[in-house]
């Protein structure tokens, strides 16, 4: 989870490879109307993503070992996802506003414009004290985070409740 550009995709397909599970991307999940309206540069609402909520819900309760990529801003959000499957962990991507606008910049015919960057940190609650949160800095090497949390993954749930570094 984290704002558009923290790395999400780049480091679930890494974690997927890893631990041999199945890879959801959740912006494919995405109701055309969303997609519309991100490409027009206009942020999402809560309403906006209630249906797309509920179907990555549907999804992470269909099976277990899945790797999935969502931004979940916001508590409401990540509790909704945690009703659907009660073992759910988050791994936070944090990163500076100006960082996650170069590396949206970095890659033009993306549906999300960098006008779009400055709400998505005003959006993002930081899950950081909720359970089963690990919280990374974006900015490492993508191999250092994917063995970061392969290996909390494979911690039993009990011992993941603290934050991390
Ligand atoms: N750990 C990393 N180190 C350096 N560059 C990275 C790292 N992770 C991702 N990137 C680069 O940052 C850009 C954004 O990464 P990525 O598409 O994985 O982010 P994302 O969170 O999935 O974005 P979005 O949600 O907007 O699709 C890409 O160009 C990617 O190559
Ligand atoms: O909740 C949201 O506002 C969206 O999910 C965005 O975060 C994007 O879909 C994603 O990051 C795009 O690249």
């Amino acid at each position: 989870m984290g704002v558009a550009g923290c790395g999400k995709s780049s480091l679930a397909q890494a974690v997927s490879r890893h631990m041999d599970w199945r890879l959801h991307e959740g912006d494919d999940y995405h109701s055309p109307e969303n997609v519309r309206k991100m490409r027009a540069g206009i942020a999402l609402t809560d309403d906006d993503r209630a249906g797309w909520l509920q179907r990555l819900g549907q999804l992470l309760a269909a099976e277990s070992g899945v790797v999935l990529t969502c931004s979940a801003l916001r508590r409401a959000y990540r509790d909704r996802l945690r009703a659907a499957a009660p073992d759910l962990r988050f791994a936070f991507m944090g990163l500076s506003e100006e960082a996650a606008r170069q590396r949206v910049a970095a890659r033009p015919g993306h549906i999300f414009p960098v006008s779009l960057v400055a709400s998505q940190f005003q959006t993002l609650e930081d899950p950081r004290g909720e359970p089963g949160v690990l919280a990374l800095d974006a900015l490492q090497p993508l191999d250092q985070l994917c063995q970061h949390v392969c290996d909390w993954l494979r911690q039993p749930t009990s011992q993941t409740q603290a934050p991390q570094a």
